[in-house]
């Protein structure tokens, strides 16, 4: 068993797509191999199979794999739900909410569970992809890490380091990066890729050759930017796709906390959908649809929503006949009321909603993280039901009148709610835009008359992971590579 780590002079200096990337090459080539995150922080995360959480970006690399993501593959997820302090998942549990102190000092009993994770998958896969989290050098966060070369030298695996060369300077990240890093981690860093190259190779040959020289470590290839690539976006609401003229307007709250914002994708890659996030003190335009997100605060973020004067806003655009929706703690700001007595999203207390839908919603110790299938209800009264799938990650529990008008049923029962002038409408469910069908559905029902053939989300996702092995084949010493694993 070989794990090779895959560390970042940056955050977002591609690490994730390097390693669904290499993945999905490595499994190309018969290679029996699984992803790895010692700790990641987010607000995307997946529903594993053995019903934890991970984060999206692991999840993804795992379905690269050809492997239903599992709780070991990220066994540490933060997920900051306010300005100091984050809801700790280990091994795809809640442990509890920490601030960044208190974390510091549980670091060392997280490193055992990193390390019984990892060990658990060492066993099952022959390669390992692990990567890294923001940057190894950051040496006032060293002591402790668990993250990147805390890790790397816990299980002593080599480690290669990606740079970004689009936001410019890739040579100093890297030289940089070195000389920050100690002797053995030094000597256990095997060589580089530049990331998101645009333009002509050849103008880049002096200064790979400069860097091979300097640092006597290969470069094991220049990647390009790879235009069109929409494959779940973990940090950032990523860039909108084309959309025609006289789209279909939806209009979406940048909630200071909003999580699984992938939720979006399928309707921002669809070419008759013009999405617009809206974020701080933005002016709110005039939509056919808003959608409020889910959040991982759902109280201050409601807050953070009547302080922006979401609240008049969504009032005249219902007034005006637009439609109104909720995923998961958008839901929950729909009805009268959310009360979190024991304080799992902050100060205990409870929060008046908006009091779009009739019901109420109690926060919980017990997390609900489970995969869904089902039927959507006849949304477009058209005499049938259209098949969705999608997951749920709450802690909330809603119950009131609204629910007798439900949005979905699956085996575990129905869900969400529609209100009686067919307007307002909200659901748990994540990812329920990803089937095709579904997303027609609501096209439909969202006011686009000829609603264009949708593709599947998960066929778009497969062709980019096919389209990243592609870059891998194409763009990198895929020799060295071997060697550097030990297949050759
Ligand atoms: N994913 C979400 O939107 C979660 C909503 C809310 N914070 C809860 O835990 O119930």
């Amino acid at each position: 068993m070989t794990t090779l780590m895959i560390q970042g002079t940056t955050s977002d200096a591609g690490k994730s797509t390097v390693v669904a990337a290499l993945c999905r090459w490595l499994v190309r080539q018969g290679v029996n191999v699984a992803p790895f995150k010692p700790q990641n922080m987010a607000l995307n995360s997946a529903v594993t199979c053995d019903g934890g959480e991970i984060g999206r970006s692991t999840a993804l690399q795992a379905l690269a794999c050809g492997l239903v993501p599992h709780s070991d593959m990220n066994p540490v997820l933060l997920k900051p739900q306010s300005d100091r302090g984050a809801q700790v998942i280990l091994r795809g549990q809640v442990y509890g909410n920490m601030d960044a102190m208190d974390y510091h000092a549980f670091k060392r009993t997280a490193k055992d569970v990193v390390l019984a994770a990892w060990e658990a998958l060492a066993q099952r896969y022959d390669i390992v992809i692990a990567e890294g989290a923001g940057s190894p050098a950051e040496i006032n966060l060293r002591a402790g890490d668990i993250a990147n070369m805390g890790f790397a030298e816990a299980i002593d695996c080599t480690v290669i380091l990606v740079g970004d060369i689009d936001r410019g300077g890739v040579f100093a990240q890297l030289v940089g990066t070195l000389a920050l890093l100690s002797p053995s981690e030094q000597a256990r860093t095997q060589g580089f890729i530049i990331n998101r190259f645009r333009g002509d190779p050849q103008l880049l040959t002096s200064g790979t050759d400069w860097l091979q020289e300097y640092s006597q470590k290969p470069v094991y290839g220049v990647l390009p930017y790879l235009q069109g690539l929409l494959l779940d976006a973990e940090d950032s609401v990523a860039h909108a796709g084309e959309h025609q003229a006289g789209a279909l307007k939806v209009v979406v709250p940048r909630l200071p906390r909003m999580s699984n914002h992938n939720d979006f994708d399928p309707l921002r890659l669809h070419p008759q959908v013009e999405l617009i996030f809206v974020g701080k003190d933005e002016p709110i335009p005039s939509a056919d649809v808003i959608i409020l997100p889910g959040t991982k605060n759902t109280r201050q973020d409601l807050a953070w929503l009547i302080e922006q004067n979401w609240p008049e806003h969504l009032r005249k655009h219902l007034r005006y006949g637009g439609k109104v929706m909720g995923i998961c703690g958008g839901f929950q700001m729909l009805g009268s009321s959310i009360h979190d007595p024991e304080g799992f999203e902050g100060q205990p207390g409870s929060s008046h909603g908006l009091n779009l839908l009739p019901f109420t919603t109690h926060l919980e110790a017990r997390k609900v993280l489970r995969q869904q299938q089902g039927q959507l209800c006849d949304l477009n009264r058209i005499g049938k039901t259209a098949a969705f799938s999608g997951y749920e990650i709450h802690m909330g529990r809603s119950e009131g009148s609204a629910l007798s008008r439900p949005l979905t049923h699956s085996d575990c029962g129905s869900d969400g709610a529609i209100s009686d002038d067919g307007l307002i409408l909200g659901t748990y469910m994540h990812g329920i835009f990803e089937q095709a069908e579904a997303l027609s559905t609501f096209l439909t029902y969202f006011g686009i008359t000829a609603a264009q053939t949708t593709t599947d989300y998960t066929c778009h996702r497969e062709a980019s992971l096919d389209r990243l092995a592609d870059m891998i084949e194409s763009h990198l010493d895929t020799r060295a590579l071997l060697r550097h694993l030990k297949l050759i």
